[in-house]
């Protein structure tokens, strides 16, 4: 059996890619060594088989003994121990949930719904750096993959609302926090039905703005408000989230053609841990809505095509209904003004589960397997 080594396990990535590991039973293929960058020598989890001493993650020697490295501790920790460990004259498998290595020329971003064959033309070639991609682009790829296997899509404008745990597990904790104190002002206002509202909205406007409210983490309120800006600002204008959905996306698909324009905004909302999307997507043809439909619904197992219908498109196309699953809904999918070529589309997924976990072990299952 591999010898798999779990950097990151206890974050909250890592705690999901554990979780989906065990659903799938993944431990029973593979001899699992977990590190730690933090508690070395302590008992570690009880998941596969009797707990063992955790590993020094920053052990080149310990972590050389692996066949195979699946990390979800961050970007630096993977620029501090990687280029170490390849330099050692390892060779195994190498499997990120970071940033850091996804654009190397030597490494494949995964995501095998959409890029099987770039894996597997990878693995034949002896790629052994496999990087998941970023979340925003992984569950447009899912939703769309339809489209852009056949090579319909002209470009695509995503306009992205973003999940609160894209920014981490304290950013989570700060907007239920937030959102709990804005409550409290008013709620012997809310309580009696007689109340002005717009006493309510000023007293929660005052709130929101004042110094009292947490927000350490995001800067600024997330609750009662969004944030049109995810991570740091690049040359171009763009933000950093809004830069990888071309580049990205385009290393994903592995075209050989020139890449397809993907560029949109990124904009943090107040929602847990699904992103969504809303798309303006110029098409090569002029296709009616239900060929784009049955297209979109037929390639890939996880993605649902949702009626452009008011009642059902409120039920199943929300962040609340898609949390802690793998389902890819999209939906609103209709002809815009602008001419036949152009559709809408919105899409949401669950940032930890595609965006983040899944497409990980599901490299690791294709190593193995
Ligand atoms: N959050 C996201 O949406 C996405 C994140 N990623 C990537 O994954 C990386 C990890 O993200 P994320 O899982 O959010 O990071 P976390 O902050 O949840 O976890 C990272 C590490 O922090 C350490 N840690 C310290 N205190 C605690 C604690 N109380 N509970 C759990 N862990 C603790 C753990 O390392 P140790 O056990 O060694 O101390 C853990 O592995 C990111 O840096 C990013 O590169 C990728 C896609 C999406
Ligand atoms: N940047 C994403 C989360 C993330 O970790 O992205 P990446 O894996 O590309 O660094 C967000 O804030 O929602």
């Amino acid at each position: 059996m591999n010898k798999v080594g779990l950097v990151g396990w206890r974050g909250m990535v890592g705690s999901v890619l554990m979780e989906r590991m065990q659903q799938e039973n993944d431990f029973d293929n593979i001899e699992a060594y977990f590190f730690t960058t933090s508690q070395t020598g302590q008992l570690g989890p009880d998941i596969a088989g009797t707990p063992k001493p955790l590993l020094d993650a920053s052990d080149v020697t310990a972590l050389s003994q692996m066949d195979i490295i699946i990390s979800c501790q961050g970007g630096d920790y993977t620029k501090s121990v990687y280029p170490h460990l390849r330099e050692s004259g390892w060779t195994g498998y190498w499997i990120d949930a970071a940033s850091a290595l996804r654009m190397e020329s030597d490494s494949i971003i995964v995501l095998d719904p959409v890029n099987n064959d770039v894996i597997k033309q990878g693995l034949e070639q002896g790629v052994k750096t496999f990087v998941g991609g970023n979340c925003t682009v992984s569950l447009m790829l899912l939703a769309l993959g339809g489209l852009f296997e056949r090579d319909l899509v002209e470009w695509v404008s995503p306009m992205t609302y973003q999940a609160a745990s894209g920014a981490g597990a304290r950013n989570m904790r700060e907007l239920i926090t937030q959102m709990g104190e804005i409550n409290s002002e008013v709620k012997s206002l809310l309580d009696d039905p007689s109340s002005a509202i717009l006493e309510i909205d000023k007293l929660v406007a005052e709130k929101i703005k004042s110094d009292s409210l947490p927000k350490d983490q995001f800067g600024v309120p997330l609750a009662g408000s969004l944030i049109p800006w995810i991570d740091v600002p690049m040359g171009s204008g763009q933000s950093k989230e809004e830069w990888k959905a071309q580049v990205e996306a385009n290393k994903i698909l592995g075209s050989s053609r020139s890449p397809i324009p993907i560029d949109g905004l990124c904009v943090r909302v107040g929602a847990m841990r699904c992103h969504s999307q809303a798309m303006t997507i110029k098409l090569r043809e002029d296709l009616s809505v239900e060929e784009i439909e049955s297209i979109l619904a037929t390639h890939n197992e996880w993605v649902r095509v949702i009626p452009n219908d008011r009642d059902i498109t409120a039920e199943e196309l929300t962040p609340v209904k898609v949390t802690g699953t793998l389902d890819i809904p999209v939906g609103r999918i209709r002809k815009l003004t602008m001419g036949p070529k152009y559709i809408s589309a919105f899409t949401v997924g669950d940032q930890l589960l595609w965006g983040a976990a899944e497409p990980l072990r599901r490299m690791l299952r294709i190593i193995i397997d």
